[in-house]
């Protein structure tokens, strides 16, 4: 694993106290949340311990951050995000010893954390106390035969973590039936064919590695939409009204009172000259921008000037 590290370690980012790489999901210092798109994915070399991790805790990380502190160097004292990271903050210490600070309202903990030790952090001294690495070039330690100093070498430590899988750490890039594999006509069916298809290709209990822990949450999300009739719907509609930045051919500006009301629908209506339909979504009704619908036939759209609209 070390060799790994220092083969690789060219390429890792450079921080004022200490140097950082990422690996699966990357950490973002600036609002303590995390970003999968630029991220290298977990190395194959980390298997045999996310293996070890997973034996011993039924647990599997899936963010993972290298740190090197030269002697001198350290990092304040923190509590890593709830919320965004789960129940286990795992650290494995590599080619030096150093004292970790612990720390909860007045109470204060030194711990020695030997090469080659793993920490494993969780409930009260995940969630409660918070933990630093002071910087010093040496430690004070209790020996059986009294106070010792040990001086510090470079430490490389591996933060192992799990990023919670709640939609609100996804950033969904691509369009939701692409990640289905297929588009607004689709049949409910098919959709529901491909999502399980893609899902036993992706599930993180079938690979360690952590891109496809990011694969799959944005695989659910797609599919938690899509499959429900209204969200679907109301994706449709968000989509048709971004696809329209570019340029449309307008039918007729209308109100809503030149619409067709189906007393017994969610929709508005209007024939188009193909012999199509416009449905406007009732719901809409309370937008304060022209809204433009597509033909559900041709291409032509209309523009409807709500009772809020601004005319100016
Ligand atoms: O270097 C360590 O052992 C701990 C690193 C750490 O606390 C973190 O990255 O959040
Ligand atoms: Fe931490
Ligand atoms: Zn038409």
């Amino acid at each position: 694993m070390l060799q790994y590290l220092k083969k690789h370690w060219s390429e890792s980012s450079s921080m004022k106290h200490r140097q950082v790489k990422h690996y699966g999901y990357e950490f973002d210092y600036d609002n303590n949340g995390v970003r999968y798109d630029s991220c290298d994915p977990i190395p194959k070399e980390f298997e045999f311990i996310l293996n070890a991790i997973y034996l011993r805790l039924k647990w599997q990380p899936n963010q993972i951050t290298v740190n090197k502190y030269l002697p001198g160097q350290g990092i304040p004292s923190h509590i890593d995000t709830h919320g965004v990271f789960d129940e286990y903050i795992l650290s494995l210490s590599l080619n030096s010893d150093i004292i970790m600070e612990f720390r909860k309202g007045n109470y204060h903990n030194s711990i020695l954390l030997k090469a080659k030790s793993l920490l494993i952090m969780s409930g009260e001294s995940r969630f409660e106390w918070s933990h630093g690495i002071t910087p010093r070039k040496f430690d004070m330690i209790n020996t059986a035969d009294g106070p010792d100093i040990i001086c510090r070498g470079t430490r490389i430590s591996v933060t192992f973590r799990r990023v919670v899988q709640n939609y609100e750490n996804i950033e969904v890039k691509r369009n939701l039936y692409e990640i289905l594999g297929c588009d607004k006509t689709t049949p409910f069916e098919t959709l529901k064919d491909n999502y399980r298809k893609l899902l036993v290709k992706l599930h993180p209990d079938k690979s360690i590695l952590s891109s496809t822990t990011a694969a799959c949450a944005e695989l659910n999300k797609a599919w938690s939409v899509l499959k429900d009739p209204e969200l679907k719907k109301t994706y449709d509609e968000q989509i048709e009204q971004c696809d329209i930045d570019t340029e449309v051919t307008i039918f007729e500006t209308l109100n809503i009172s030149d619409l067709e009301n189906n007393e017994s629908e969610e929709t508005f209506s209007y024939r188009c000259r193909c012999g199509g339909m416009f449905l406007v979504p009732k719901s809409m009704v309370d937008q304060i921008e022209p809204l433009l619908f597509p033909c559900d036939d041709c291409s032509l759209f209309i523009k409807i000037m709500l009772p809020n609209t601004n005319v100016s």
